[in-house]
């Protein structure tokens, strides 16, 4: 299996920081504003996200929850994938609120069609914007876009990429494997 490495660990520091600013140029104070990471590898991105907002950004206050998109997925029912759900912590109201859906790839875009309609069981949010770190550009089989991205990638449909966490992995990096 061959593997390149598309992002070192500086490389992701250093879009982490641009994607916090670009936050904070469109989100101000954050005080209308809240953080969703997608379960399971958004969560990664958006604590990561948050934290950095808070302690090298001094915002004060963010929302930060998780979504589980598990059962709002179009393939839920087919058994394309392996069932296994994830938790669901919002304990705040996103009525009225710009939501700010995080995760790891971007891709197909289907699981942030699950994550739209996921995210109506909380209120009706004023607007609602997609941060990702990667963007497989030219995949998508879905009209969604992302408003922040912080790599865009052009990869074909054997490949995937990766993107490992310290927290999970024990190292922030993203790769570009052959399946
Ligand atoms: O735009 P999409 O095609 O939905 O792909 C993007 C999703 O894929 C990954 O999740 P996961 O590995 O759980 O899902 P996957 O098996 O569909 O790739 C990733 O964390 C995104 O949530
Ligand atoms: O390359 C891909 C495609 C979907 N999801 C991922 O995590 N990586």
């Amino acid at each position: 299996m061959s593997q390149k490495v598309l992002l070192n660990a500086k490389e992701v520091s250093i879009i982490l920081h641009r994607l916090a600013c670009q936050l904070i140029e469109n989100h101000d104070d954050f005080s209308e504003t809240v953080l969703i990471g997608i379960q399971p590898r958004g969560k990664y991105l958006a604590d990561r996200l948050a934290k950095m907002l808070m302690e090298d950004y001094g915002i004060k206050n963010i929302k930060l929850g998780h979504l589980d998109i598990t059962f709002f997925r179009d393939d839920f029912r087919r058994g394309d994938k392996p069932l296994a759900a994830n938790t669901t912590e919002i304990d705040f109201i996103v009525e009225n609120k710009n939501v700010v859906f995080i995760d790891d790839v971007l891709y197909t875009g289907r699981s942030i069609r699950s994550a739209l309609t996921a995210i109506q069981s909380f209120g009706r949010p004023d607007n609602i914007e997609l941060l990702t770190l990667i963007d497989r550009r030219f995949s998508r089989h879905l009209p969604i876009q992302p408003n922040y991205k912080g790599r865009q990638v052009d990869a074909i449909d054997n490949q995937r990429v990766i993107v490992n966490w310290i927290e999970n992995q024990g190292e922030d990096a993203v790769y570009l494997i052959d399946k």
